[in-house]
């Protein structure tokens, strides 16, 4: 491993991603950049929210990093506190999904690696990549809010899954999804949308509408296989409404990314997007935004990123 002069970092912990399977990761991490000589803050709360603000307060001091370990719920806070600052966001996966992780060709499922390349690339300037800005009505106040995100924001089948999961109590792990999923399969209906792609408005019933920055959702779910992090634009995938059967004939290409040949799936280019539907939610970064609408902005260059 390189070794570059001593650098303030603040890592923020969530010891509850992946279901408290990889508990172990976050200190891994500290000592190693400790033992480089870095100066690190390190950060574990009971809470989300606390994380937060403790992780707020800490880059009020302008370190020379932060670095988040967990899953794309943690990169999403990373990106919430970071988007137009200049100080740079390195991600340890150690999530469920790790999607972020994966779209940006950090390791995934191998912590020694991952940490590799955090190490590496705070030796070199950090990347400049988009961010999306999120313009939606706050579930609890009501009032206008802003949410950023970096990977992708969904609107559709997933998001009523991902509801239907969180309303569950059994199991846990993996294949409470994989029992949403059957649920709401039996269910499946189109969904009417009002969708607005730089000021083009068009009405379409659909399955799955998904904003990608970065390539995938649910855990190396492609649903946005072509979309580049720095291209200033959005890949705006719509779904058209199938049947159960052709549902369960495209969904396992969604997984290889090939889905994109089969004439029921469209992709759009954008920097900004409207979405608008009746009792639909939309989750980005897998964490639940609020309810649809929203507009939906690309920030080119807002988020600097430690990656290989
Ligand atoms: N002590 C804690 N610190 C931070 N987050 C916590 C804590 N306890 C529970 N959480 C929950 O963890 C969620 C974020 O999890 P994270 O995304 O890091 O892992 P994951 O859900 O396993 O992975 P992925 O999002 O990639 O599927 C937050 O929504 C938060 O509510």
């Amino acid at each position: 491993m390189p070794t570059s002069k001593p650098l303030t970092i603040v890592v923020a912990i969530n010891p509850s991603a992946s279901f408290g399977k990889s508990r172990e990761v976050g200190p891994a991490v500290v000592a190693t950049l400790r033992a480089l000589g870095h100066l690190v803050t390190s950060l574990t709360e009971p809470d989300f929210e606390q994380l937060r603000d403790s992780a707020r307060r800490a880059i009020a001091k302008k370190p020379d990093a932060l670095v988040v370990v967990g899953g794309d719920g943690m990169v999403s806070l990373g990106v919430n506190l970071l988007a137009h600052t200049k100080v740079p966001l390195g991600i340890i996966p150690s999530g469920t999904g790790n999607d972020m992780a994966r779209g940006l060709g950090i390791p995934v499922g191998n912590t020694e690696a991952a940490i590799g390349v955090l190490v590496d690339a705070l030796a070199r300037p950090a990347r400049a990549i988009d961010a999306g800005r999120i313009r939606h009505l706050d579930s609890e106040t009501g009032e206008e809010t802003t949410t950023w995100f970096a990977s992708v924001l969904s609107a559709g089948f997933d998001a009523i899954v991902n509801e239907r999961a969180n309303r569950l109590r059994h199991p846990r792990g993996k294949s409470r999804y994989l029992l949403a999923l059957v649920i709401e399969l039996a269910r499946l209906r189109p969904i009417r949308y009002r969708l607005v792609l730089d000021g083009v408005e068009t009405v379409t019933d659909a399955a799955l509408i998904a904003v990608g920055n970065n390539q995938s959702i649910g855990g190396g779910m492609r649903v946005t296989p072509n979309a580049v992090v720095d291209d200033g634009l959005f890949d705006v995938l719509v779904v058209t409404p199938l049947s159960r059967i052709a549902f369960m004939r495209v969904f396992p290409r969604v997984f290889a990314g090939t889905h994109l040949t089969d004439p029921r799936v469209t992709v759009h280019r954008a920097t900004h997007v409207r979405i608008e539907a009746e009792n639909v939610a939309a989750y980005a970064d897998g964490e639940r935004v609020s309810l649809l609408p929203v507009d939906v902005e690309i920030v080119p260059g807002a988020l600097r990123v430690l990656m290989p």
